[in-house]
């Protein structure tokens, strides 16, 4: 299957299928001067023969968000210029959400922008390989360096997802369910139904593509984030904190920024939005580790959230929240209610 973006130009093409991966990349490479491949260790050690078919010498990136620091940004850049990289060349990144924020970001700032294709090998990169944001993480916290740059294609061979390990589809399966949230009542319930002891990738195939399509219809409408694309960031900006302090698997950490979202929905409605302790049940039932945040150090998140992009001044927290399920907006919390509202949550786990 393949489908277009609907951007006013520079559109590019999301391939999605089983084993296409060979057939589609050669309709691209044969357009460029040097292929530089950026690839994910972990992938690296599985598919090294499937790779080498395809391409010369890669270079390795360090395993997930390992590769997201200014080192290994600088080490690959450095790489990349000693081979005498030319702008008509292409760079493929071929990894998980992680190396394709990085390798985004390198292909975005080498030489001020060689083009690029994202080859996104896990369940989570369904999300992050389109839309063009590019990052790597700082002292401060994460993706807070960045920049947005268009792929000149995404090929997503789904052949790659059969080799993930149960706590990587975990970690997917975060986003996977926010694009369900943001889709609306009928397709959370209709998720939930098909997963309700645990996540199994045969069941996922209809929600990955349904979330693609929720994906860049936020993109293509507000590409630099200004309106409707931060309801993407629905349950990030406590996530991206618990992520960066707890050391979580991103979509994991997701899930419990989509708790947190459910909870302040809940406190600043009249009426209840999110039946929580089902919702509470139903993640800790799929493995999500609900109890971490009965421990949560509020002050240490609430100081990693004041650095959240989508904040506006310094004395609140931009959060993204729902008045039902598939209906979002912006709000900016006061860091006060938000420790109060915190505080009250782990009272009640
Ligand atoms: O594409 C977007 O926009 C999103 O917010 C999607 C998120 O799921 C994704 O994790 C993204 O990389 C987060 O970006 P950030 O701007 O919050 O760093």
């Amino acid at each position: 299957m393949d489908i277009e973006t609907t951007y006013n130009d520079n559109n590019y093409t999301i391939h999605i299928g089983w084993g296409i991966l060979e057939e589609k990349l050669l309709k691209y490479t044969a357009h460029y001067g040097t292929i530089h491949t950026l690839v994910d260790q972990s992938v690296y050690t599985l598919y090294s023969s499937t790779i080498d078919a395809l391409v010369d010498q890669p270079i390795i990136l360090e395993v997930g968000e390992k590769s997201k620091n200014f080192q290994s940004y600088a080490h690959v850049m450095e790489t990349l210029l000693s081979k005498g990289i030319h702008r008509n060349d292409l760079i493929i990144v071929i990894g998980g959400g992680a190396s394709g924020d990085v390798g985004g970001f390198i292909a975005s700032t080498v030489l001020r922008g060689v083009d690029y294709i994202q080859i996104p090998t896990t369940l989570l990169a369904h999300d992050s390989s389109i839309g063009g944001k590019t990052a790597i993480n700082s002292a401060h916290g994460k993706n807070l360096i960045g920049t947005f740059y268009r792929p000149q294609a995404v090929i997503y061979d789904l052949s790659f997802l059969k080799t993930l390990p149960q706590e990587e589809l975990r970690s997917g399966f975060g986003e996977i369910f926010k694009h369900a949230l943001l889709d609306g009542e009928d397709t959370v319930h209709s998720l939930m139904s098909k997963t309700t002891e645990n996540i199994q990738l045969e069941s996922l195939e209809p929600y990955i593509i349904s979330g693609i399509r929720t994906k860049m219809r936020h993109v293509t409408q507000d590409e630099k984030e200004a309106g409707i694309r931060r309801y993407l960031n629905l349950g990030h900006t406590f996530g991206h904190a618990i992520e960066y302090n707890d050391k979580l698997p991103h979509g994991v950490a997701v899930v419990l920024g989509l708790y947190i979202m459910m909870h302040v929905s809940n406190s600043n409605s009249n009426v209840q939005v999110f039946e929580l302790s089902s919702y509470y049940k139903y993640f800790k039932r799929l493995g999500y580790p609900m109890d971490t945040l009965k421990h949560m150090d509020v002050e240490k998140l609430i100081a990693l959230m004041s650095k959240d992009k989508k904040n506006q001044d310094d004395a609140s927290i931009g959060f993204i929240l729902m008045t039902e399920i598939g209906v979002c907006h912006y709000q900016q919390i006061a860091k006060e209610h938000l420790t109060q509202l915190l505080e009250e949550l782990k009272e009640t786990l």
